[in-house]
């Protein structure tokens, strides 16, 4: 039978160790055996079920999403689940929800940003859950501007507290993850206020609802914003609104690692960058990028599993038709961006480690790699996500019609991943960031400061002094082909990744030959991409750009007997996909028909409605064609 088959075939002609790639996607033989039995527990337990999300009310499904998070908390107490593999778990439940941001940057910020009386008061709590918080940052009216948030945090010296106030609408808390019917506390930034003077935007721990009842706290107004993009997707979280009346907290909930207010009202600061007041942003945009190769992955896995099921035109010598995978134009756009999958494993990987290097440097006050980290974690998370999204995207259309349908797991994946666009900072301002840090690093040119990491290659270019004076002139002019410089930079970053990852110990018969040609594939189709600007800058000549080109259909052609094997690799299991498309067995057309037969509105043959607008129109016509 059609799919069964084809799969089948498809994994007899791999020429590389599946295995052994598994190990590699996943980081570790460690890793692969956590994340391959924890989503084999996910995806037998029937409390994890998610195959009627979309169809789902609003409030049936926030209720669906509550159990299923408190049914995880006692599979993690009960089972004795590690940190990683509480983790592995979360990721397998696969539904965004409350215990993201606590987990994710409640906790993380009072780590980065408490003193170690604060985090020994409240990581206790937030680690057991006794209490469940959010990242009260966004406001109505500023979300990129951080500097311009209105909520204030005034010193009253008489009471030794802090009158936590919403001065103005748009000053309301709009947007926080978990905060609109969850969280107990929040950590809220708002600006510090002492004796009239304003020191800027601060982080504050802030009880939100009574531990007895969950009600408000008095002087507190709270609500979800309504619903979101897509059905199911990210409306399994209470995305929240928050106001505040003269709320009072003890001085010592604000968060004084970065700066301290002394019970006379007096500001210190300590030894450590402002900057560290955004600190939980990097963490969170480093976990951004990982996610983001699981993403578009997880899409890649569906449209190339159907692609070598589905048959269109081209009928061969024995009576089939032609798989759409063998179709050149198909593998010119599913094969990069399996590549992509692979290169953002592996930057994710990276970055990761970059992350953990910046905070041991952090505790020994080495404070120099900050801005780097910046740099990088901003950009690649601008540039990953974008690519995902749209990634995502061209996977539906790879799919032809039935991509279209809910059951295809692509409409929901695309709506639930969209907003990564935007959140954690949106992705234009982000690449400002990095183009900031290129023209600085490019202005200490001169001054004999050697560029280091991954700006290292500024020292080889010459007429970057030129550009440094043209920017100077007026960096908001030219923001928007900065931004594509920016690109660039965070682009050479991702394929310089994924060359160090091959020079690299690795292991299993041709997995290493696989990984040269997708991170080829990677190179080359970016190369292809931005054509123009290569040749425009005299950077390849024409006669290269066509070898270029004709490389890399040579490498789709290298790719293709691999490619099922490729995607098996990432070891998801079809609970995680939850897509007919890219069922693992390939057996597509007789369970998407079955599906059909479980949607409500199939439960009756006649509809509901038929007699009230069905049978009137039909009357009516029937009278019109008497006439
Ligand atoms: C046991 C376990 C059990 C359970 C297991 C459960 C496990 C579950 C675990 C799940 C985990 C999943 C993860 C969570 C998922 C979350 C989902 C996402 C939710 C989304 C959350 C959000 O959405 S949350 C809000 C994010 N909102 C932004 O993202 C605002 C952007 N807006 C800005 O970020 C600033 O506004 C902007 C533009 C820089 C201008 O900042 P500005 O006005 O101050 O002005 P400047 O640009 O001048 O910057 C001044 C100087 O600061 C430097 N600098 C700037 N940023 C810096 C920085 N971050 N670090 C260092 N340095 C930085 C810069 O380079 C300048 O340096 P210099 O002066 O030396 O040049
Ligand atoms: C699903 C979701 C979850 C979220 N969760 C949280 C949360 O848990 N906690 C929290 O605090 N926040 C959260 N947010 C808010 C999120 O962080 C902000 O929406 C995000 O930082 C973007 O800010 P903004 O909405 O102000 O966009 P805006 O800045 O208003 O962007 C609008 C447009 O203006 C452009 N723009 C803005 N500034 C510039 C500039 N300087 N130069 C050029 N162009 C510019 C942008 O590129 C964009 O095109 C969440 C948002 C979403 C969508």
């Amino acid at each position: 039978m059609a799919g069964f088959d084809d799969l089948a075939s498809e994994r007899s002609k791999a020429q590389f160790d599946v295995e052994e790639m598994k190990v590699i996607w996943a980081g570790s033989r460690h890793t692969l055996e956590v994340s391959d039995r924890i989503s084999r527990l996910v995806a037998n337990d029937p409390v994890f079920r998610k195959d009627t999300r979309t169809m789902l009310s609003r409030k049936d499904l926030f209720k669906n999403t509550l159990r299923k998070a408190a049914h995880a908390w006692k599979r993690i107490i009960e089972l004795r689940l590690s940190e990683e593999e509480a983790a592995e778990l979360r990721f397998y439940v696969d539904e965004p929800a409350f215990m993201d941001l606590h987990w994710g940057m409640f906790i993380p910020t009072i780590k980065g940003q408490g003193t170690e009386e604060q985090q020994q008061k409240w990581l206790p709590l937030a680690y057991k859950m006794k209490i469940i918080g959010c990242y009260a940052q966004t406001e109505l009216g500023h979300g990129s501007n951080v500097q311009g948030l209105e909520t204030t945090a005034t010193f009253d010296p008489q009471t030794d507290e802090f009158i936590i106030h919403s001065p103005t609408l748009t000053s309301s808390k709009w947007w926080p993850g978990g905060l609109g019917k969850v969280s107990t506390h929040a950590v809220v930034y708002g600006r510090l206020i002492i004796d009239s003077k304003d020191y800027g935007v601060n982080g504050f721990i802030v009880q939100l609802r009574s531990l007895d009842d969950h009600l408000p706290l008095p002087g507190i107004t709270i609500g979800d914003i309504g619903m979101k993009f897509g059905s199911g997707a990210y409306n399994t979280m209470d995305n929240g609104v928050l106001r505040f009346d003269h709320v009072r907290i003890p001085r010592d909930q604000m968060l004084m690692r970065v700066s301290q207010v002394t019970r006379e009202g007096k500001l210190v600061q300590s030894n450590v960058p402002w900057q560290l007041v955004y600190g939980t942003m990097v963490y969170v945009r480093q976990k951004i990028v990982s996610d983001a190769s699981c993403a578009l992955s997880r899409a890649v896995c569906i449209a190339t599993r159907y692609s070598a099921v589905r048959r269109q035109f081209g009928l061969q010598s024995n009576g089939i038709e032609t798989q759409v995978i063998d179709y050149k134009t198909q593998q010119s756009r599913l094969f990069p961006l399996l590549a992509s999958a692979y290169a953002f494993r592996f930057v994710g990987e990276w970055l990761k480690w970059l992350y953990m290097d910046v905070n041991q440097r952090l505790q020994a006050s080495d404070f120099s790699t900050l801005p780097e980290a910046h740099a990088c974690t901003a950009g690649l998370k601008s540039l990953t996500t974008s690519a995902t999204a749209d990634g995502i995207e061209e996977c539906r259309k790879l799919c032809g019609g039935h991509g279209y349908l809910c059951s295809s797991g692509l409409p929901e994946l695309f709506a639930v991943y969209i907003p990564a666009c935007t959140y954690e900072g949106d992705n234009i301002v982000l690449l400002l960031q990095v183009a900031r840090f290129l023209i600085k690093t490019v202005s200490q040119l001169g001054s004999g400061k050697e560029p280091v990491g991954t700006t290292v290659y500024m020292g080889r270019v010459e007429q970057l002094m030129q550009c440094h004076c043209a920017v100077q002139k007026g960096f908001l002019e030219l923001s928007a082909d900065l931004v594509q410089a920016a690109v660039a930079h965070c682009q050479l970053i991702v394929v310089s990744k994924f060359i160090e990852k091959l020079q690299q110990d690795i292991p299993g018969k041709g997995v290493k030959g696989q990984l040269e040609a997708l991170c080829n594939i990677y190179a080359l189709f970016i190369l292809h991409k931005h054509l123009g600007d290569f040749l425009s800058t005299g950077c390849i000549t024409p006669k290269q750009a066509s070898l270029a080109n004709a490389q890399l259909r040579s490498l789709y052609s290298q790719v293709r007997p691999n490619a099922i094997a490729l995607v098996d690799a990432f070891n998801y299991t079809d609970h995680y996909l939850s897509s007919v498309l890219g069922r693992y067995d390939g057996n597509v057309y007789p369970k998407l028909y079955e599906e059909a037969w479980k949607d409500p509105l199939n439960d009756s043959v006649v509809p509901d409605g038929y007699q009230e607008y069905i049978q009137p129109i039909l009357k009516q016509q029937l009278r019109n064609a008497r006439l």
